[in-house]
């Protein structure tokens, strides 16, 4: 269990975590979702006690991270892949990791094994790919066997494949009742590997709760008809509550209305339809419409918004 409080942090000027409150539950896996320099890494950090709140607190299993006599057995955490000694092999820079932690030496083995990097064991981790390399710094990050994890970004860069097995080891572990906290800036990722998401803009909360909670507030839905008797299905749309915009093509787009309400609107009224498609804004678009205020630097374009 992860629980921040009143969690602040400031940079100078810079207001980079702004009184945050949230708790990551067991059992599942929660995202931490928020656009780049929404303050995802600063919280990450402040939890491991790499940065210390300028306000607040946040604590693990119900201490701060520094009062932890075990860490590594309490919480791992996949931060910054690249932090390895390149010239170190695999083993070694785990066997290190281990022995400055008190964790017996054959750990070593089973989460290089765990991770699919026992045969690379061996080999200086320079010449590690990107895969490889997220691929040790999990093995890092189980070595303790803790209750508590983190992954900051770690899909960033990796293959499809890489992907999925990420995915399925964050699923597995928090099936196994540990506590799974991974930061990501896409909303479609997140979709697919965590059951709760924590939101996160200029280092406010902007939303905390189910994902396909998350999915069912933010996001448009919509109704796309064609017919060719509009005048007559139009005003029977309205007076039923529906909302109704003539495209520039002719076609309706209705909200306030399922398919299956305008469809038997329709037969009522013995008008015939050529198209009745019931469309979901995606979740990028869902993640952008809460979070496109709270963007640091646009790029320009127009964000979402669906048709
Ligand atoms: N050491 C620091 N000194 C000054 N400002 C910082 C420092 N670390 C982070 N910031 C600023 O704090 C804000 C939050 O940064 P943070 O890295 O936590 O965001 P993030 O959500 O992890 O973004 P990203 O996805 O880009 O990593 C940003 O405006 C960033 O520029």
């Amino acid at each position: 269990m992860i629980t921040a409080q009143g969690l602040t942090k400031r940079y100078g000027a810079k207001l980079a975590v702004d009184h945050v409150d949230f708790q990551v539950r067991p059992g599942i896996v929660t995202g931490f979702l928020g656009p780049n320099g929404a303050g995802k890494s600063t919280t990450m950090r402040m939890i491991l006690g790499l940065d210390r709140p300028t306000a607040g607190s946040v604590k693990v299993n119900g201490r701060d991270y520094r009062d932890l006599s075990a860490p590594l057995r309490e919480v791992g955490a996949l931060i910054d892949a690249k932090a390895v000694h390149g010239g170190r092999s695999a083993y070694n820079h785990l066997l290190c990791l281990a022995q400055s932690n008190a964790i017996p030496r054959r750990r070593v083995d089973e989460v290089l094994g765990l991770v699919g990097l026992g045969e690379v064991a061996k080999k200086a981790s320079k010449g590690f790919s990107l895969g490889m390399g997220q691929r040790l710094g999990i093995a890092g990050a189980l070595l303790g066997d803790p209750g508590v994890l983190m992954f900051d970004e770690p899909v960033n860069g990796l293959d499809p494949e890489g992907i999925l097995w990420i995915r399925n080891l964050m699923k597995g572990l928090a099936a196994e009742g540990r506590t799974v906290f991974v930061s990501s800036h896409l909303m479609s990722e997140m979709a697919l590997s965590a059951e709760h998401l924590v939101v996160i803009g200029r280092g406010r909360i902007l939303s905390d709760t189910g994902v396909q909670e998350f999915i069912d507030a933010n996001s448009d839905q919509y109704v796309i008809v064609r017919t060719p008797q509009p005048d007559v299905l139009g005003p029977r749309l309205v007076n039923r509550g529906m909302s109704v915009e003539v495209q520039p093509d002719g076609a309706f787009l209705v909200k306030g209305g399922d398919a299956r309400t305008i469809g038997d609107t329709a037969g009522e009224a013995g008008v015939r339809l050529h198209e009745l498609s019931p469309v979901q804004a995606s979740l990028e678009e869902a993640f952008m419409h809460l979070t496109g205020d709270s963007v640091e630097y646009h790029a320009g374009v127009p964000m979402g918004g669906g048709l």
